[in-house]
């Protein structure tokens, strides 16, 4: 019985070990087709360098084909990732295309190789042994998806720049991944030469690669099982074919062209996204006594954040000028300012995203310009954006976890030898990212996709995610918008508790009678430079802001002022839940006199 389908089973094992080859970095958000060029090395090195069977042995000619062949896998995936990994999409698929087929016409043409002919191989490889190879590469596969290093991986998938900014080395781990393909691709070569006795540089070729691309897309490239899945199916295919007597040998291209389709419009993430993706809440997430984090913070009134001169300039227009600020630890510091003031610059260039043009700046000890953005999220320093950017396709549980990868310990290989100090680590990473779900009150919505979230759900899960790294500095970027007024007065109440827990923060906002109310300081930015810095009370009488926030003295004298304006609803313009927009945090019967702001001051002379 296991005879006459051995062939099949044996290439479903040989396509699906490929197949992982793609996924390993497709879970990285990487588009690689240099996988056949890694496994053509890997085959034709392998199967000329060991030894004969008749001298050693079957399995340990097999094994130490594979150990050559993984390594000139690696070795090769090392060599073209260095230069290749800071490109993207279709970038790097044309770049490892063009090494793959290099690769090719090199093998095509060296005589150890046999050229077209192609390098006989003895048949060493059974079906016991692919299924075996295949077990071990899905093992992994499996063993990494639920650890940091797996979800730093799916993160850096999902929203690179987020990923950055919760402190994961974005490079590093690209490449870890680039060099694992390799490792996989570099098996399945030796695995395919020794099991079809004849390879040629040909059967590594652009179609070779587009299918292992494809069977890894459609099997699902978001879970460890969808390479088998895509495997099975493009191979059975041809196999029901012939058993219902059917020998057009254009129907499985077609077939597996048409779910690609489908699997791209209705089913990103694969025949596997089909699968339920697990959840589970720790039971004993209010357990804190022995989840220290490590982290050590600046002693109340230390300074935080050392700004001087700084200043930004895009092509002319000067975003931020000239900004001398210091944030002290323990303060909440509100930053506002009309559209288009400077303010998301100014905390860009804080948190390491955008480097400044002039002037100097030190965040919790680390002078920012040249510092990449995960070094500083590991200063301390975390926060969240103006255009939500959570990882979308994962749970809320998950995206806090992800947050957590600073104060969490890596568990992947530990994970592999099932050591129980990774699964404490795992669940001390777990107990730290449910505290921080129900810090913000999200904790029954922990299972659900961050995409299926309403708006309001989605900044206090950003929220929630940028605690869960235990920060010094917490940078908020506009956490009301889109959230009514009962929302908006729950989110004070949650700034206000993490101050008093000794949290430094820095919001913007433009709801100003929230900011008023929330911080203990108020900086007003205007065409990109401080207009004003002080108490609530002491912005909300200042001339100056009141003028850059109504246009005009007079129209202030005809009833508009900054505290009138804070009564009114910031949300009342938009029951669709569409975030307001700036004007309406004045007094609505002076909103009409809000003046577009004039950028030509900004402009440099
Ligand atoms: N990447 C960029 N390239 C060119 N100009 C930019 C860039 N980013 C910001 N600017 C300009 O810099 C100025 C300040 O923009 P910024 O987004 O920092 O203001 P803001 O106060 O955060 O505004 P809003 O409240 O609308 O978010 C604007 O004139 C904007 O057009």
């Amino acid at each position: 019985m296991l005879d006459q389908y051995a062939t099949t089973l044996t290439f479903i094992a040989l396509g699906a070990i490929f197949a992982y080859s793609f996924y390993a970095v497709l879970i990285a958000g990487q588009l690689s087709l240099g996988q056949a060029g890694f496994a053509s090395l890997a085959a034709f090195s392998g199967a000329y360098l060991a030894p004969d069977r008749a001298d050693v042995g079957d399995i340990p000619a097999l094994l130490i084909a594979v150990a050559i062949g993984m390594s000139v896998g690696a070795l090769a995936a090392v060599v073209l990732g260095l230069p290749t990994m800071h490109l993207r999409g279709v970038f790097l698929a044309i770049a490892t295309l063009g090494f793959a087929e290099a690769v090719r016409v090199v093998l095509l043409n060296q005589e150890w190789t046999g050229g077209a002919q192609g390098l006989g191989v003895s048949r060493i490889l059974t079906v016991g042994m692919a299924w075996s190879a295949l077990a071990l590469v899905a093992y992994w596969f499996w063993r990494m998806g639920r650890s940091r290093y797996g979800r730093a991986l799916e993160a850096i998938r999902e929203d690179e720049l987020a990923a950055r900014a919760m402190g994961i080395d974005v490079g590093r781990h690209r490449l870890a991944a680039f060099v694992t393909a390799g490792a996989v691709a570099g098996l399945y070569g030796v695995l395919y030469a020794y099991y079809v006795r004849l390879i040629a540089p040909d059967d590594f070729d652009f179609v070779a690669a587009v299918e292992g691309l494809v069977t890894a897309v459609v099997g699902g490239s978001t879970m460890f099982l969808g390479p088998l899945l895509g495997s099975g199916f493009q191979t059975i295919v041809p196999e029901v074919q012939r058993a219902v007597g059917v020998e057009a040998g254009w129907i499985r291209p077609f077939l597996a062209s048409l779910l690609l389709l489908v699997v791209i419009l209705f089913l990103p993430g694969g025949l596997a996204s089909l699968l339920p993706r697990r959840t589970r809440m720790p039971s004993d997430a209010g357990d804190a006594a022995d989840d220290r984090t490590g982290r050590s913070h600046p002693a109340a009134g230390d300074t935080v954040v050392a700004l001087a001169g700084l200043g930004k300039e895009y092509g002319g227009v000067h975003a931020v000028r000239g900004v001398d600020m210091e944030i002290r630890a323990g303060e909440v510091v509100g930053l506002i300012g009309p559209n288009g003031a400077g303010k998301t610059t100014l905390v860009n260039m804080i948190s390491g995203l955008v480097p400044p043009s002039s002037g100097t700046a030190t965040v919790l000890g680390t002078t920012i310009g040249r510092t990449p953005v995960h070094r500083i999220a590991a200063a301390g320093v975390s926060r969240t954006f103006q255009h939500s950017k959570l990882f979308n396709r994962l749970s809320a549980l998950e995206n806090v976890l992800v947050g957590a990868h600073l104060v969490s310990r890596p568990t992947f290989l530990r994970r592999l030898l099932w050591l129980p100090s990774a699964r404490r680590d795992e669940r001390a990473a777990l107990r730290q990212a449910a505290r921080c779900l129900e810090r913000v009150g999200l904790a029954d919505l922990a299972a659900s996709r961050a995409e299926a979230l309403s708006y309001g759900d989605q900044r206090r899960l950003e929220i929630a995610r940028a605690l869960a790294s235990d920060p010094s500095l917490l940078i908020l970027d506009e956490p009301a918008a889109g959230m009514n007024h009962v929302e908006a007065a729950r989110l004070s109440e949650l700034i206000t508790s993490l101050a008093r827990d000794g949290l430094t923060i820095l919001f913007i906002e433009h709801n100003v009678g929230m900011v008023l109310q929330t911080c203990t300081r108020v900086v007003v930015l205007n065409f990109g430079e401080v207009i004003a810095s002080g108490t609530p009370d002491e912005i909300a009488a200042d001339p100056a802001v009141i003028e850059a926030y109504l246009g005009s003295a007079e129209d202030d004298a005809d009833g508009g002022s900054l505290a009138a304006g804070t009564a009114a609803d910031p949300t009342a313009a938009s029951p669709d839940g569409v975030p307001p927009p700036a004007a309406v945090n004045v007094d609505p019967a002076a909103a009409g006199t809000l003046e577009t702001p004039d950028t030509t001051r900004r402009n440099a002379p």
